[in-house]
């Protein structure tokens, strides 16, 4: 409890959780956190470590897929370009081996015409065109034999041919006779006396290297190219037709300049970010380049993420709908035991508290106990044990309460004193027994003779004292008189002859206080014992008792 009565009366009208008051003016200011925010705290602190867990597990995840893709993006190049290596290398061989043709070698180009043509049958080749040290087509398989063909127009990288006498491998052109965009593969032809006559070349159209790319097993949504000396595409699984003649992005072109193979991140001619990889063969100078959106790495982290927040999100809703159930469980139960805790000081017997915690039930179960040995210790200290009439205290506190009503309201009240007469007869003669029996049937025929509203007490021995709300001098001396002839009738079990002598004291003609009106009665009753006992006397009169 505080120790300043001052503090108490504040703490008591803090409301129902004022029992809190004591401990923050022993301790001093303290923080006060409510249940509410530690719970939300609690749901946070766990949830939150949990959801940037996950998140850093995400993102570790994603940059292990990216390298994975980079990897698999070189791996695949590096296998296109095999395959493409290889192919050429095949069609150079065959190359080889018709530029040994007898035909060309006797110069019946017409007979080699129809050699030429009759390979093209077991080849991917467009056509076969012969080239003479001038630069001009003799034979091409698009044309017949006999037909004029273009002086000029081969590109000048199969001059090569003629120079290093090895294979050559041209980079995009539009080719003479067609007019389209083609790439030709030039070997050396030699006469008979071992110089170099010819070069035969095959034509090979853009779509024979674009087909190559699309027998490729491509993950879905990867994409491919085949890129020539000068960087020009010249095979692409998609959009071919859009892209084949056009040069690769600078980057990338860059790239390609300064190094056989590598990755990078770049976008995509279509302007797609993609994680490219390339690879330039050491045969032909050409390169192959792959490509993985970066959104099939990049969606997948995305799409981790929203359900990795989805998920955080559930759980702090579902958390905090948790952490403010138990916030109102909790706060209605302490108010619950707080109520019950400040009913205890009325000394009346409780009720167990509405509560909805398991641990508060205990405390609430507790406090019934305690508020039912509080009504007792409450009872006993201001009830009479033998005859449960109300004692002394009560009276005083009684009528000091009704002197402070009637004060306020104008009204009247009158207080009784009474005392058996020759009591002590009976405990000397029928014994203490016979006069406990005695007393307690006493305090029932006062009960019975007064109104319900009016406070009866036993003030110590055979003395009592009673309270009469609303009473004037008249209505008084009636009850008086019926008390004094009710206590005069016989008592079962009493041979002895009891009366009682009453004194009146009327507020606030025979005093202005307690003090007053009780000294007053007693005169009042000693005087009426004078007068002969078994009667009753009014304060301020002079003896004037009526007999019963
Ligand atoms: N049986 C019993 N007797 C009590 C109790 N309390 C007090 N007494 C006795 O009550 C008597 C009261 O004394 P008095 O009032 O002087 O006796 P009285 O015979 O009534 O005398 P008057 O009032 O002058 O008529 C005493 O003998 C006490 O011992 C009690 O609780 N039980």
């Amino acid at each position: 409890m505080s120790s300043n009565p001052a503090d108490a009366a504040q703490c008591g009208e803090n409301g129902p959780l004022a029992g809190a008051c004591g401990n923050a003016h022993a301790k001093g200011p303290e923080r006060h956190i409510s249940l509410r925010t530690s719970l939300i705290t609690l749901v946070l602190v766990c949830i939150l470590p949990g959801v940037a867990f996950s998140a850093y597990l995400v993102y570790a995840n994603y940059q292990l897929e990216k390298q994975k893709i980079t990897r698999e993006t070189e791996l695949l190049a590096g296998q296109i370009l095999v395959e493409l290596d290889r192919e050429l290398s095949a069609m150079e061989s065959g190359l080889r081996v018709l530029a040994t043709a007898d035909s060309l070698k006797s110069g019946d180009l017409q007979r080699f015409h129809q050699t030429a043509r009759a390979a093209l049958k077991s080849q991917m080749a467009y056509n076969y065109f012969l080239i003479d040290r001038e630069g001009r087509q003799v034979i091409n398989t698009l044309r017949p034999p006999w037909a004029a063909l273009p002086a000029t127009g081969n590109p000048p990288q199969l001059e090569e041919v003629f120079r290093s006498g090895k294979t050559v491998l041209t980079d995009l052109f539009d080719g003479p006779v067609t007019g389209k965009p083609t790439i030709a593969l030039g070997v050396p032809v030699y006469g008979k006396s071992g110089e170099i006559i010819y070069a035969l070349n095959v034509g090979l159209q853009p779509d024979y290297l674009t087909g190559l790319l699309k027998r490729q097993a491509l993950p879905k949504g990867w994409m491919a190219a085949i890129i020539d000396g000068a960087g020009t595409i010249v095979g692409r699984t998609r959009d071919a037709e859009r892209f084949v003649g056009q040069k690769v992005v600078p980057e990338l072109r860059e790239r390609l300049d300064n190094s056989r193979y590598g990755s990078l991140a770049v976008s995509s001619k279509e302007g797609i970010p993609v994680t490219t990889a390339y690879a330039r063969s050491a045969l032909w100078n050409w390169s192959v380049a792959t490509g993985a959106p970066k959104s099939l790495v990049e969606g997948e982290m995305f799409r981790l993420f929203a359900g990795i927040a989805l998920a955080a999100l559930i759980f702090i809703v579902i958390g905090t709908w948790l952490a403010v159930r138990i916030t109102r469980r909790v706060v209605s139960s302490v108010e619950y035991l707080n109520d019950a805790a400040l009913a205890l000081r009325e000394g009346k017997p409780l009720t167990l508290p509405k509560v909805q915690l398991y641990e508060a039930e205990a405390v609430g179960h507790a406090i019934v106990q305690a508020s039912h040995l509080m009504a007792k210790v409450h009872h006993r200290a201001y009830h009479d044990p033998l005859t449960e009439l109300g004692n002394r205290s009560l009276f005083y506190e009684l009528v000091q309460h009704q002197l402070a009503v009637v004060d306020r309201e104008s009204g009247s009240l009158a207080i009784l004193a009474i005392d058996l007469d020759n009591f002590k007869v009976v405990n000397d003669e029928e014994g203490h027994a016979a006069g406990d029996h005695l007393l307690e049937v006493v305090a029932r025929r006062i009960e019975g003779t007064i109104r319900a509203s009016d406070a009866a007490a036993r003030m110590g021995g055979d003395e009592f004292a009673i309270l009469l709300f609303d009473a004037d001098q008249c209505s008084a001396e009636e009850t008086a008189q019926r008390l004094v002839a009710r206590l005069s009738e016989p008592y079962d079990g009493v041979q002895c002859y009891v009366t009682a002598s009453i004194g009146i004291a009327v507020y606030p003609a025979a005093g202005n206080d307690l003090g007053e009106l009780l000294e007053n009665a007693d005169r009042a009753l000693y005087a009426a014992k004078r007068s002969g006992r078994n009667t009753f006397c009014l304060a301020g009169c002079r003896e004037q008792a009526k007999a019963s």
